[in-house]
């Protein structure tokens, strides 16, 4: 099977045992599904990737003041490398714009002022993925025979919410690099939006590197590290990465939900028996995140450093 799970979230409401199902089933199995009927207005979901293709095709000058190389900057534009075996940095064939996003917590005098719609348009989105979050943390919970309310709460108060845009230039020659390199996000939650008709994402199932194809009206759910580690593996973090194409730009947009750095992560106790021991030691957020930026610029690999 060269495809992933497209799960129908109409019944949701209704309250269906196949949906819970399905989705517990995707998050065992690959970590990664789309779903449709979520929602979000397709037309906002539109919106949302005409303005960001608009602001990245913005003159240089007018996207300059985001750029930096200081992570710690809250609005920021940034590009990907990749340290080769020889140290030689190679930057990866894409662009990232990074700020915070929240559901209803004022954020967007940070944004952009322009194009003009930017602060409005991700506002809305923001509203809109917000709602979803929560929906499928409570179907993610429920997939466990735990309470609804389980992972959001684990997860934790204060989350650290922030969205990365990626754009993909056109590339003359796609197979010498990668718009992204693999990896595994690393926060409890990832939503992906991706521009209709032009594919990058691929999930790496069953040993081969699978095309996540954009299905109009979709968004493409990831599970990453924290969820494995909060299941005690039994949902698996989505290996994945983007290719780039010769002929069309692309826009992926990602919304993470994370802890905060004081959280306390580790394996959900009703996940633990004694046939189930527990596979991760628990740490504070801001541990796993300095092992990360300790892994800059490599495959990074970051929760094995937490395995029992
Ligand atoms: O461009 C994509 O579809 C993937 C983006 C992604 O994986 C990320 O931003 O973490
Ligand atoms: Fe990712």
């Amino acid at each position: 099977m060269d495809s992933i799970p497209i799960i129908d979230l109409k019944d949701y409401v209704k309250g269906s045992d196949l949906l819970v199902q399905n989705v517990s089933r995707a998050c065992e199995e690959l970590g990664m599904f789309q779903v449709i009927n979520h929602g979000v207005p397709q037309d906002i979901c539109q919106k949302v990737m005409a303005t960001l293709l608009e602001f990245f095709q913005l003159p240089y000058e007018e996207r300059a003041q985001f750029f930096t190389e200081d992570q710690s900057e809250q609005v920021k534009i940034f590009s990907y490398s990749l340290k080769l075996d020889d140290q030689k940095k190679v930057a990866m064939w894409s662009e990232t714009f990074s700020h915070p996003w929240h559901p209803t917590q004022g954020f967007t005098h940070l944004l952009p002022k322009y194009p003009p719609q930017y602060r409005d348009v991700f506002a809305e989105y923001a509203r809109e993925i917000g709602a979803l979050m929560s929906m499928l943390f409570g179907l993610m919970s429920q997939g466990l025979g735990l309470e609804k309310d389980c992972i959001e709460k684990r997860v934790g108060d204060r989350p650290n919410l922030y969205s990365l845009a990626n754009y993909y230039p056109p590339c003359p020659q796609p197979e010498l690099t990668l718009g992204l390199n693999e990896h595994n996000d690393i926060t409890a939650l990832t939503v992906l939006l991706q521009l209709d008709g032009v594919t990058g994402l691929q999930v790496y199932k069953d040993g081969n590197w699978v095309t996540v194809e954009p299905v109009p009206g979709a968004l493409v759910i990831i599970l990453p590290d924290q969820m494995q580690v909060l299941t005690n593996g039994r949902y698996k973090s989505a290996v994945h990465r983007a290719v780039t194409n010769k002929w069309l730009p692309r826009v992926s947009l990602a919304l993470f939900y994370a802890p905060n750095d004081e959280t306390v992560i580790g394996p959900i106790e009703n996940l633990i028996s004694e046939d189930h021991p527990p596979n991760y030691r628990s740490y504070r957020y801001k541990e796993f995140m300095e092992e990360f930026h300790r892994q800059v610029g490599q495959r990074r690999r970051v929760k094995e450093t937490f395995e029992i």
